[in-house]
């Protein structure tokens, strides 16, 4: 049928047309209605179809609770067993007196990542031209770790200075690795210096119905092979004198501290004096070894024990590649220096790796200096820092390389040192 054109008014209207019109009007309703009854029906059977699913729907969603539970239950037996592994290996590594290494890579938000963190104890580090390569450390601290969670995995081992134990944390890495973030850290956010001495008074204070304690810090640096006293602003060249595994430096100031302002304020007095000059790498680069020494003496009030331990916080100089920095004149000679005494501390290492009989202190200040601290009785934790960015992927493989070698290291069982007391 031809499409109804408008009737205009006045126009004379076909009957038949009407009579069309009106037959299409009822197949119109008749189909709407057959439409209506078609969805009706066919929503009966939805209806009745979900009915019988139901059960079945129900079983699933329990079952897949089930499995949601099952892998919970899985995951924290895991987690369980986990720990459990940590303190039988921690035990064990007590036993054997190993090195503890702890990996922290920077935080770098401008850098081409080149890491993974498969788990908190490993490290990928990853290379298009040079391949990939797996560290195990016992912990890995990755970027976006906080000082909070880093000085929690040391205070054990740091506290332990208080019971009369040698205790020595080293910070080893590339030139603006994170070292001294790690070690002392910003002010409104610090590092593992300020956080020891604040554990270290709380335990001091928590105990003094039964003991008393005195502490005392002294501060140096080893700038080109020198030592120099930051306590003083002489500039005083120190010597050393080693008797058997101890060491000694006459003239080295001791500064009693009572509390934590008093640590600031000495490290405030050495930070002036410290050397630190500018390099490509790193605007506030340190170019010497920087050494926090802190001895603690207590006595027992009950029983007149006398128990001395020392906790030796040491920021090494950065590593770097000559080449890289592009370091001429005086910084040359700085960075020959770094160089050569972080080379003899991995000579250390390698020779108490192989339990040699002669280990090779004396090659440089700093390995004198730690020899104590390296050399027997003693408890020693070391931070190798990374930097995440793919262009320093040579530097950060040498790094972890060093960490790796350093965590076979066996010290022997850390001794306490305690005199008996005449009560
Ligand atoms: N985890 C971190 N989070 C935020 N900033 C960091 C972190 N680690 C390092 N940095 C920043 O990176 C820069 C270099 O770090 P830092 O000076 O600690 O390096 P370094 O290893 O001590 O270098 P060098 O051996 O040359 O003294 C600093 O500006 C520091 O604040």
């Amino acid at each position: 049928m031809p499409a109804q054109q408008p009737q205009k008014s006045g126009e004379v209207v076909n009957p038949d047309d009407v009579l069309d019109l009106n037959a299409n009007a009822k197949e119109l309703r008749k189909a709407h209605t057959r439409v209506k009854m078609d969805v009706e029906r066919y929503m009966g059977d939805l209806k009745h179809m979900l009915e019988k699913l139901a059960p079945a729907i129900k079983q699933l969603k329990n079952s897949n609770k089930g499995t949601q539970d099952e892998i919970e239950e899985v995951r924290a037996l895991y987690r369980k067993e986990a720990l459990q592994r940590k303190l039988l290996y921690n035990q064990l590594q007590e036993l054997r007196g190993n090195i503890r290494v702890f990996c922290r890579v920077r935080k770098d938000d401008r850098a081409e990542c080149c890491m993974k963190f498969p788990s908190d104890q490993d490290i990928v580090v990853q290379h298009a031209q040079q391949g990939k390569k797996i560290f195990s450390f016992d912990k890995v601290f990755e970027p976006t770790s906080t000082q909070e969670q880093v000085f929690e995995d040391t205070k054990p081992i740091i506290t332990s200075c208080v019971d009369g134990y040698n205790v020595c944390l080293l910070a080893y890495g590339q030139t603006g690795s994170g070292k001294t973030f790690t070690m002392m850290g910003p002010e409104s956010n610090p590092g593992i210096n300020i956080r020891a001495m604040k554990e270290l008074f709380q335990v001091c204070s928590d105990r003094k119905e039964t003991q008393t304690y005195d502490l005392k810090v002294s501060l140096v640096e080893i700038y080109n092979e020198t030592i120099q006293d930051l306590l003083t602003n002489d500039v005083k060249t120190l010597e050393l004198r080693t008797a058997g595994n101890k060491v000694q430096i006459p003239g080295l100031i001791e500064y009693p501290i009572k509390n934590v302002d008093d640590v600031k304020k000495v490290m405030a007095m050495g930070d002036k004096n410290r050397s630190v000059a500018s390099t490509k790498m790193n605007s506030t680069s340190s170019r010497s070894h920087l050494v926090l020494m802190l001895n603690v003496e207590g006595h027992d009030k009950v029983t007149g024990a006398i128990s001395r331990g020392s906790l030796v916080l040491c920021d090494l100089a950065g590593s770097e590649r000559i080449s890289k920095t592009e370091a001429e004149g005086q910084r040359l000679v700085e960075a020959a220096a770094i160089n050569k005494s972080l080379s003899a501390l991995g000579q250390v290492f390698t020779a108490l790796r192989s339990s040699q009989l002669h280990v090779p202190y004396r090659n440089s200040k700093l390995t004198q200096i730690l020899q104590p601290s390296l050399g027997g009785d003693a408890k020693a934790c070391l931070f190798v820092n990374a930097s995440p960015d793919a262009y320093n992927f040579s530097e950060t493989v040498s790094t972890l390389t060093f960490g790796s070698n350093a965590r076979q290291v066996t010290l022997g069982q850390a001794k306490q040192n305690i005199s008996k007391g005449n009560k």
